[in-house]
């Protein structure tokens, strides 16, 4: 079996069931998805405080899911928060929704929009780019100028803010495909992609898709250089749960 720990690293109960829905709705016959949260921290994320206590919270929860005997973990934040440190602690696989979605835009078109909440979680999007090599493929970065919890409100205003503003990006970006820039977008992806007549992608139910395959081609996190496991030592106050 391929069990799949996918980890909201904000607390809100209701954009964790909004991420499993999207990964369960992918995954394969043979695949569990356990959708978990972080036990505390930020009800959402939306800057780069918010993904630094994040970080915390997501590491905790690949440390449960590496000693469940998970074959793989998803970070379902754009920010990918703390993926390296995750890769770290990790054996198995560990994938962002970033860098999922990312990649899928490239095997489908020649450059990708983002389409993501608030203005201000823009530059953490450039940074991932920059950082996974992605920046000459990226034609343009939008924001609905939403917060992120306002996906999860029940008012479907934040829905149709991403859905004008794909069209905008169809209308004006001049790229073939469009990224959406939230976890709590997930469940969108397919919709817009059949109104749109373009690829629209989620990183998550992408992620799921990347954790099975290298499930099956045997391969994990490689442990041979500077994702080994961290260096022991005594960790104190509230990171000696990380002692192992
Ligand atoms: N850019 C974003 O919306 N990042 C996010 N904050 C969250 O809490 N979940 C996300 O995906």
């Amino acid at each position: 079996p391929c069990v799949i720990q996918v980890i909201n690293p904000n607390t809100s109960p209701e954009m964790t069931d909004t991420i499993g829905a999207a990964a369960r709705a992918v995954a394969a016959p043979g695949t569990e998805i356990l959708a978990v949260c972080s036990a505390h921290g930020a009800p959402s994320i939306e800057g780069h405080f918010d993904e630094a206590i994040a970080t915390i919270g997501v590491l905790q929860q690949v440390k449960a899911g590496r000693e469940a005997g998970v074959q793989g973990h998803i970070i379902a934040c754009f920010g990918d928060p703390g993926l390296l440190a995750a890769r770290e602690l990790a054996s198995a696989p560990v994938v962002g929704i970033a860098e999922a979605a990312m990649h899928t835009a490239t095997l489908l078109a020649t450059r990708f929009s983002i389409v993501t909440t608030l203005p201000r979680t823009l530059i953490i999007a450039r940074h991932l780019l920059h950082q996974y090599g992605f920046e000459r493929h990226c034609a343009a970065l939008h924001a609905i100028d939403l917060p992120v919890l306002a996906l999860e409100d029940g008012s479907g205003l934040a829905q149709q803010r991403v859905r004008e503003q794909c069209l905008q990006v169809k209308q004006r970006d001049g790229s073939g495909a469009i990224v959406l820039g939230c976890g709590g977008m997930a469940t969108l992806a397919r919709e817009l992609t059949q109104e749109l007549g373009m690829p629209v992608i989620d990183g998550v139910s992408a992620a799921v898709k990347m954790i099975e395959s290298l499930h099956c081609l045997g391969l994990q996190t490689s442990k041979h250089g500077d994702l080994d496991y961290p260096l022991t030592k005594p960790l104190s106050g509230m990171f000696g749960r990380f002692n192992s």
